[in-house]
């Protein structure tokens, strides 16, 4: 049998490896919503793309209809943050190690399975269908293998083969790690962060939420555009979205079809990101003349609004960012705000700030991470974090907050943000600071509670004050932390 025809994969390379005798093949005909999706999952595992980055392109150069983009966009996005369930049943119907199978036929029974077990697509049209996108690339050799085993899958219902993978566990937390398709060591995380607030029993749902797709939330930038003004002009797309007094839920279409958008005026922006900025910038009016950082600002999108409430104060902005090209983005983002090139961004690293005691009033330290609280919006990203990211990041963590410490005024105040709730990037950070002395903890649940009144807020106690987790289940933003630090001494 060639290694084509029983779809076995002989480099034994696993996930993100080629797997070298497929021939691909040109597509005779025009490519549906499937081979979009099949092309992005191969160029995620063989290529390490960014399945956010491909899509829209492969979609727009196979010209598909508004309805098959949307299709390929479910499947592609649905099939690559569960495919770690598919994972568990393919093994199950194929009879052998995951790493065993090749990897068009993965990608290719990952994909059939989301469409048999997690949407409306008909089974025949989810078979048939996705067998011939893999006819099309790679001719009969690997199609006989992903038929055949497609239709194992389709003999039992979603339930039942949840059921399976269930009894395949050795306890609850692998279960859990199993049925909704997260490596171990996250969920192992994020049951941590949840025990800081007791909310142990969540762990079910705030997994699930990572797998469902965010409503696209946007930001009318203070005196730029007003929430209710903006809604008024589009109330067939727009709502309010209470996690943020500047934030708007848009139902449907693209946001740049919005000339708020175009201009700048309104961004794309999660709720929580918005609350965090807004909780610096509110914490107390700021005066004329304050001086604002944003230490770690690319791409943009906090410096962008916090900019916003800054100038409009009279008071003056900084933004720091050390990539370069991520530096080019947060000058583009503060364009709309001010005009020209007004503001200035910095491209230091960040803990070089350091070098600068007692110079800004606030400081924004918005945290590298491993972003394990925005796993629903980057579909592929638990699968390559890994737990040895952690500890690097933890230790900058550490560094950029205590440089920011040192770069705050006395009486100023150093936001530590991170879009991770992970403990050790946390709360193992702040705590650590505030034990270190010459800080006081504000009660950031007091912020967040005139900010977002109908947000149901509980805080982790960080020495004398609260710090605030924002969770996709509970606050339906990105899992944002935020303490507030004010410097005594
Ligand atoms: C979580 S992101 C910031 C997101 C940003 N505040 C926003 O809202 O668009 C963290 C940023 O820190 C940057 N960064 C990493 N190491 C840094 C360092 N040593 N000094 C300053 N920035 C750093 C990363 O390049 C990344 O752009």
């Amino acid at each position: 049998m060639s290694e084509q025809r029983d779809g076995v994969n002989r480099t034994h390379g696993g996930r993100g490896k080629r797997s070298g005798g497929q021939r691909r093949q040109a597509r005779p005909t025009k490519p549906g919503a499937r081979d979009v999706a099949l092309d992005v999952l191969l160029a995620v595992a063989e290529d390490d793309a960014y399945s956010n980055l491909l899509l829209p392109h492969r979609i727009r150069e196979a010209r598909l209809s508004h309805e098959d983009a949307g299709l390929a966009t479910e499947l592609t996005y649905g099939t690559l943050r569960r495919s770690g369930y598919y994972d568990a049943i393919i093994e199950m119907v194929a009879k052998r190690p995951i790493d065993e199978v090749d990897t068009l036929a993965r990608a290719a029974l990952q994909l059939g399975a989301h469409q048999l077990l997690a949407t409306r697509v008909a089974t025949h049209a989810a078979v048939n269908e996705t067998v011939s996108a893999v006819r099309r690339r790679a001719g009969q050799g690997p199609s006989g293998f992903v038929n055949a085993n497609l239709r194992r899958i389709s003999e039992a219902d979603a339930q039942t083969w949840h059921e399976r993978v269930a009894d395949s566990a050795n306890d609850e937390l692998e279960r859990l790690a199993l049925v909704e398709s997260h490596p171990l060591w996250i969920v192992r995380a994020l049951r941590e962060a949840l025990a800081l607030e007791h909310r142990e029993a969540e762990l079910e749902e705030t997994l699930r939420a990572n797998n469902e797709s965010p409503h696209v939330q946007l930001a009318a930038l203070p005196e730029l555009a007003e929430r209710e003004a903006v809604i008024a002009a589009h109330p067939e797309l727009l709502e309010p979205e209470p996690a943020s007094p500047v934030a708007m839920r848009l139902s449907g279409g693209d946001p740049s079809d919005l000339e708020e958008v175009r201009s700048g005026r309104v961004r794309v922006q999660d709720a929580g990101s918005q609350l965090v900025a807004l909780a610096l910038s509110r914490v107390e009016p700021l005066r004329a003349g304050e001086r604002i950082l944003d230490l770690c600002a690319g791409p943009g999108g906090k410096s962008a609004l916090l900019a916003a409430e800054v100038l409009a104060a009279g008071a003056k902005f900084q933004a720091n960012e050390v990539v370069p090209a991520r530096a080019d983005l947060v000058r583009k983002a503060l364009r709309a705000v001010a005009d020209g090139d007004a503001l200035s961004v910095t491209e230091l690293d960040g803990r070089e700030y350091a070098n600068q005691p007692d110079a800004y009033d606030r400081i924004l330290v918005d945290a590298p991470c491993t972003g394990l609280g925005a796993l629903r919006r980057r579909p592929e990203a638990r699968w390559r974090k890994q737990l040895s990211d952690v500890a690097d990041l933890s230790a900058l963590q550490e560094e950029l907050l205590d440089a920011a410490v040192t770069a705050v005024k006395p009486g100023g105040i150093v936001a530590y943000v991170t879009c991770s709730p992970h403990p050790a990037e946390t709360v193992g950070i702040v705590r650590r600071a505030a034990r270190a002395g010459g800080l006081d903890v504000l009660d950031a649940t007091a912020i967040y509670r005139d900010l977002a009144p109908d947000l149901d807020i509980t805080g982790i106690s960080v020495g004398d004050g609260n710090a605030v987790q924002l969770w996709p289940h509970r606050h339906g933003t990105d899992a944002m932390f935020l303490t507030l630090l004010r410097k005594t001494d």
